[in-house]
């Protein structure tokens, strides 16, 4: 049964068009308006008289009226721009006796401020979105290449020849070497170098991964498979990687029961979203790198013997900076070039008792220790020329009794004699060093936790551990 408006007069329903928030035009079978309110003639700047009777696309800008009153399909919550503002826009097509007459579309033209709350709403995640696709493409790809790893000492130089022989092959690789030898380079070096350098290069740090996230990271998730997961589901990673390489670094710290469903995933080149029926095949080649002695760890039983074969296909053994102090120099020098680039510096030279001083020192923490040493060096230098003066004090006095100077490079302010005056960044760091064993010792090794207890994110939290060589 129809409903009977015929005792509402027209300027009752005019009145009722007017009252809603929503503006509103009436096309033909052509796309011809027939009806527009007022409202919506003065936001697109004509009158109601020029616009009746003219082609709908004629008067309004990136209109779809006349396309919905053709099919009869509707359209709702469509984004349409009109005058530089998004509009939400919804288009009925009109049946009349089931006979397509035409369309009757709104759009809602919110009240100022509401309409520029959400014009800088939309602008905020467009920019959100711009920001995290660079990040994307820029984190899927290999930022070095065998010219950025530089050494010339004769173990280096070895390291680096295999390396670039074995790039082209698809064999598993691992990289092995103290924290801060350059194994991270080494794996974007390889994949630079190999068939498939205009594939993904995905590095995943597997120490900051908690246990119970790890196989929804890898291997994704389909929707609706635990609370909490994201509707539609979530691509893995070893997915996203497909063609290209997988860096797995820090692979020692792979809990035991996901080194079993990895072994499985490379063996049979296939993944299991989590709460999925369905298997995906993967094409990928992996590189996993450590600095824990993994033959201990799997006497221990810790670490899978079957997986570390399938890993250990090549070995890469990188030596460290304490072992190949030929280097020390030319490395020095490649790190200020990139240091100069940060802080807008140019012509920065080591002097030779600089150079020296380098050379005699253990490095414990490797390049990493090395590029934070001349950090320091150039944010105190005044000219372009860095002298003792603007070393640490632990490496400045290498006469330093030994006991005092493992205290200083282990940044334990346990030991450290009353009468040795340090930088205050050296104080500030064995003083945060310190806040962070304390915070994982409370936190029972959880790094997630100790990173909400001293109010940091992960990944901050993760980088310092590095810097400090926390484990
Ligand atoms: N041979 C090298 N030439 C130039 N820079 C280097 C070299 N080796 C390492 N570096 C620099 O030293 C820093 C540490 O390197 P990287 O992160 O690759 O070490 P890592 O062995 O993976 O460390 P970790 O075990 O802690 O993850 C980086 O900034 C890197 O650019």
């Amino acid at each position: 049964m129809k409903l009977d408006m015929r005792r509402l007069s027209i300027d009752w329903l005019i009145e009722i068009i007017h009252i809603g928030i929503e503006r509103i035009v009436i096309v033909d079978r052509d796309g011809i308006i027939v009806y527009i309110d007022e409202a919506y003639c003065e936001f697109i700047g004509t009158t109601f008289d020029d616009a009746i009777g003219r082609p709908v696309q004629e008067i309004i800008e990136n209109t779809r009226m006349h396309i919905v009153a053709k099919t009869g399909e509707k359209e709702i919550e469509n984004l349409q721009p009109i005058n530089g503002s998004v509009m939400i826009a919804n288009r009925y097509p009109i049946f009349i006796d089931g006979k397509l007459v035409g369309a009757f579309g709104t759009v809602i033209f919110p009240d100022p401020d509401n309409l520029r709350h959400f014009k800088n709403k939309m602008n905020n995640l467009l920019e959100e979105l711009n920001f995290y696709k660079n990040k994307a493409v820029n984190e899927l790809t290999s930022k070095y290449s065998f010219d950025d790893l530089i050494g010339n000492s004769h173990t280096f130089k070895a390291a680096k020849a295999l390396g670039e022989k074995v790039a082209g092959s698809d064999s598993s690789v691992l990289i092995t070497g103290e924290s801060g030898t350059g194994k991270e380079l080494f794996a974007h070096a390889i994949h630079h170098s190999s068939a498939r350098s205009s594939f993904p290069f995905v590095a995943i740090n597997c120490a900051s991964i908690p246990e119970v996230l790890f196989e929804s990271e890898l291997f994704g998730y389909e929707d609706g498979a635990f609370t909490g997961a994201k509707k539609g589901g979530k691509e893995g990673l070893f997915t996203v990687a497909n063609k290209g390489t997988v860096f797995l670094d820090e692979i020692g710290d792979m809990p035991l029961s996901m080194q079993s469903k990895l072994l499985r995933a490379l063996q049979e080149k296939e993944v299991q979203p989590v709460g999925g029926q369905k298997t995906i095949p993967i094409d990928l080649r992996i590189i996993a790198a450590t600095n824990r002695d993994l033959t201990k760890m799997i006497e221990e039983g810790t670490f899978r013997q079957d997986l570390f074969y399938r890993l250990n296909v090549i070995n890469i053994e990188i030596p460290p900076l304490r072992k190949r102090k030929d280097d020390i120099e030319a490395i020095s020098n490649k790190l200020l070039q990139k240091l100069e680039r940060k802080f807008y510096r140019k012509g920065t030279v080591l002097s030779p008792e600089v150079v020296t001083k380098l050379e005699e020192h253990k490095w414990p923490g490797n390049v990493r220790e090395l590029e934070n040493v001349l950090e320091r060096a150039i944010n105190v230098l005044d000219g372009t020329v860095i002298l003792s003066e603007h070393l640490p004090l632990y490496i400045r006095d290498q006469k330093m009794k030994a006991s005092e100077q493992e205290s200083l490079n282990n940044n334990s302010s346990k030991h450290v004699s009353p009468l040795a005056v340090q930088p205050l960044k050296e104080t500030l760091a064995q003083a945060e060093k310190k806040a962070m064993t304390h915070a994982l010792k409370i936190a029972d090794g959880d790094k997630l936790a100790a990173a909400k207890l001293l109010g940091i994110g992960k990944t901050s939290f993760y980088d310092k551990c590095k810097v400090y060589d926390i484990r």
